[in-house]
């Protein structure tokens, strides 16, 4: 019997501006992979979750662009939000996308044109292919994935000293103050280890100062 093909669980997919890190600016296409390793995502779980500051709804399918797709049907989703022009970026994202993100999905991004950016808690490792990794390590998660293009810690977090990771294999080290109730505590503590510790530089979420997605 054949199998059937493998099946992407999608919380959201929409088109905007790279809010975070080296790439803040840049017109990419969100593709939001639902379900995480960290956390189940329900409020009544996060006091016990190993990563409990989460900003994000990864639960179900039921966002905007979300839905169940095969790896073509999904690339050519994708490609469905992209104007034309440019270079095609598309961010995946969540949840954890690296609990799904494998490479026939990839292949077919790719054989949309787009080049593939991941934003990943570092847990799992990355397959092969990806254009730009983003690693964002969480507490006492234990980090697998310790190469790639940049990682973004989120600031402060007690288990976690940048220290810790300031001699892996990343291109560029940002620090991003956590979003919550604690979060101007957060900037000023951010901006106070940058100047003190000049290999890290503040990564603010610009899409949150200007109210888009
Ligand atoms: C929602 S996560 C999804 C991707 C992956 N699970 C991860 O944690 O990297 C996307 C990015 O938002 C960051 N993030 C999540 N909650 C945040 C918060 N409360 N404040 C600042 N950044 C946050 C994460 O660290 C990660 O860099
Ligand atoms: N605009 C925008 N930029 C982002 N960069 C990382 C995000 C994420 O949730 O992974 C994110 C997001 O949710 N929106
Ligand atoms: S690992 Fe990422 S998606 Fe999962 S709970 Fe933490 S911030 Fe949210
Ligand atoms: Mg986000």
């Amino acid at each position: 019997m054949a199998g059937e093909p493998m099946s992407y669980a999608i919380k959201e997919c929409y088109y905007t501006l790279q809010g975070e890190g080296a790439q803040a600016g840049r017109a990419a296409v969100f593709l939001r992979f639902a379900g995480c390793n960290l956390w189940s995502g329900r409020e009544i779980d996060r006091e016990e979750a190993i990563c409990r500051f989460c900003d994000t709804d990864f639960v179900g399918t039921d966002g905007p662009g979300g839905g169940r797709f095969v790896a073509e049907e999904l690339a050519a989703h994708v490609a469905s939000f992209w104007p034309g022009g440019g270079s095609p970026y598309v961010v995946a994202t969540g949840g954890e996308p690296l609990l799904q993100l494998d490479s026939p999905l990839i292949d077919a991004l790719h054989d949309e044109g787009f080049e593939i950016g991941v934003e990943t808690n570092g847990t799992i490792a990355a397959p092969a292919g990806l254009d730009w990794i983003c690693v964002s390590p969480k507490s006492t998660a234990e980090l697998v994935q310790t190469e790639g293009d940049e990682l973004k810690l989120v600031f402060p977090q007690s288990d976690a000293p940048p220290d810790q990771f300031s001699g892996l294999a990343f291109d560029h080290f940002f620090l991003q103050p956590m979003d919550g109730p604690y979060q101007s505590i957060a900037i000023a503590t951010t901006v106070d280890y940058c100047r003190a510790n000049p290999l890290w530089r503040l990564s603010l979420q610009t899409h949150k100062l200007i109210g888009i997605p």
